[in-house]
Formats: structure tokens, C-alpha cells, sequence
């Protein structure tokens, strides 16, 4: 397996500026290294999986990109703009949501009181009310339940609602972390559905996944990280049809 290199285009979108260019990122949690110069690009429109194993650094690279850990060092631009330990609203104002792994729904809040959570940038109540008339739209599932406690709704009905509150900031760039995990495969199918509603309406996805069939299903392109760097970045479509790659990257 040969380490990429990241200057050099690795599609036919290399020609093109990424949205979000990610170039030799370094992560620590205190005094120890997670990420080890991650290199990655995004393009507008682009849904885009991060796979590899359990502790390969996947979540800490949205967790640097959405503010929430400090980069060492490296470099995160969004639209030509650094954003690299900028504070996590000022990231979210810019136009990327971060829906992390675990989905922290307040159970004892409404479903609407939740979706209501991610309007905190919102300027005017009416502003407010449109998008959630937009969320209801989108997740008719959440509507029927918007006065019930966030508690009572399925795994996959809170990862809905997790995706429906990250969605009021209206991001151009979405990142999604683990979004199938712990849910039954129809469940996990119907959340695939939604991510690619979104990036059919023109949301750009970054999308950590275990699942590597929906991952490779719902991804154009995927980067394997391994141990905190990037592995390999290739087409969905070349992994799917090669299942003796995927091995050679993911090992079995
Ligand atoms: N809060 C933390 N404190 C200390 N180390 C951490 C913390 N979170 C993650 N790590 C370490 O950082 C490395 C990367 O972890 P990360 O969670 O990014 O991996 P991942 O690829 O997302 O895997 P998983 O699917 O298990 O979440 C691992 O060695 C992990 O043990």
C-alpha cells in the first residue's frame, strides 16, 4: 500500500479548489499524538467517507476541523480562509456543522426544544420558525413527535433529530460522525437516505463511517486513515468493486 501524496491531484476534482483543504494536520490529546499530518481535500457538493479501524484518528479530524481540539500544527482552510483553531461557533457561522459521534439529544427537552438548540445563531425568531418549518419538512418523522421528549425516540429517530439540529445553521459543509452506529441496518438505511437528500440539496458531506458498505455506498470518495495519517485516497467505486483492496487497506 503506497502513502499518498497530497500536493498531487488524486481525482479529476484535484484540478478544482477544494472547499475545505486540510494539509499535514497534527492533533495531540495532552502529551499524545492522535493524528500525525492528515492531508485530505473536499470539493462543493462532494460527499466524501473517512473509514479505517476503531482509533485510527477519523472523529479527531472533524473534531480539528469543527474547533472543538486544537491543532499542533498544519493547516485547515475553508473556502481559501484558515479556520484552523478558530472557536467552534465561529466555525459553525462560517458554514460547516459538526454532528459528533455521540448524538447528545437532551432527553429531557422536546424533540422541537432540541431542534430549536442549533438556531442559536439565528437573528430573529421568524428566522427561527422558517427553519424549523424547513426541519419538520425534511424529517416529517420528527414533526409527528416534535412535542415528545427526545428520550422516548428511537436510536434512529435521535440521529435524525441530531442531523435535523445540526441543519439550522443551514451549513454548506455537513460532517457526520458515525451517523449508523448502534442502529438496525433498515434504520441505518433510512438515515443514508437522508445524507443523501442533503447532499442532493447541495450540502457537501464529510462522513466518518465503521459501516464500510454504507459508507462506500453513499460516498464518491473515500481516504483510509491509518494511525493518525492518511492511507489511501481513492474513488468509492474502485473500493466497492475490490473488495481484495478494501482488505489490503482496512486489513480484513
Ligand atoms: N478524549 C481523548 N483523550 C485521549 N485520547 C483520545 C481521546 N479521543 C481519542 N483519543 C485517541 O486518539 C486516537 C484517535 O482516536 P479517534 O477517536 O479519532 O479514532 P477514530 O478513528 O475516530 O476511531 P473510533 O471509531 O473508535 O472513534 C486514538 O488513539 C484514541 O485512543
Amino acid at each position: 500500500m503506497s502513502t499518498i501524496t497530497m500536493d498531487a491531484p488524486d481525482t479529476a476534482l484535484g484540478m478544482v479548489e477544494p472547499v475545505l483543504r486540510v494539509r499535514d494536520l497534527h492533533v495531540s490529546y495532552g502529551s499524545t499524538a492522535a493524528l500525525h499530518g492528515i492531508s485530505l481535500d473536499v470539493h462543493a457538493g462532494e460527499t466524501v467517507a473517512l473509514i479505517g479501524a476503531n482509533g485510527a484518528g477519523k472523529s479527531t479530524t472533524l473534531r480539528a476541523i469543527s474547533g472543538l481540539l486544537k491543532t499542533r500544527s498544519g493547516s485547515i482552510a475553508w473556502n481559501g480562509t484558515s479556520i484552523a483553531n478558530r472557536p467552534p461557533e465561529e466555525i459553525v457561522a462560517a458554514g460547516i456543522a459538526h454532528c459528533p459521534e455521540e448524538r447528545h439529544v437532551w432527553p429531557g427537552m422536546t424533540v422541537e426544544e432540541n431542534i430549536a438548540l442549533g438556531a442559536y445563531l439565528c437573528r430573529s425568531k421568524d428566522e427561527v420558525r422558517t427553519r424549523m418549518g424547513m426541519a419538520f419538512h425534511r424529517f416529517p418523522r420528527l414533526r409527528e413527535r416534535a412535542r415528545q421528549l427526545a428520550g422516548t425516540l428511537s436510536g434512529g429517530e435521535q440521529q435524525m433529530l441530531a442531523i435535523a439540529r445540526a441543519l439550522m445553521s443551514e451549513p454548506r459543509l455537513l460532517m457526520l460522525d458515525e451517523p449508523s452506529l448502534g442502529l438496525s441496518p433498515r434504520m441505518a438505511e433510512e438515515v443514508f437516505e437522508v445524507v443523501r437528500a442533503i447532499n442532493a440539496h447541495g450540502v457537501t458531506v464529510l462522513l466518518v463511517e465503521q459501516n464500510i458498505h454504507n459508507a462506500l455506498a453513499v460516498a464518491s470518495r473515500a481516504y483510509v486513515v491509518k494511525t493518525g495519517r492518511i492511507a489511501a485516497a481513492r474513488p468509492t467505486a474502485d473500493l466497492r468493486g475490490d473488495p481484495e483492496l478494501l482488505k489490503a487497506y482496512l486489513g480484513g
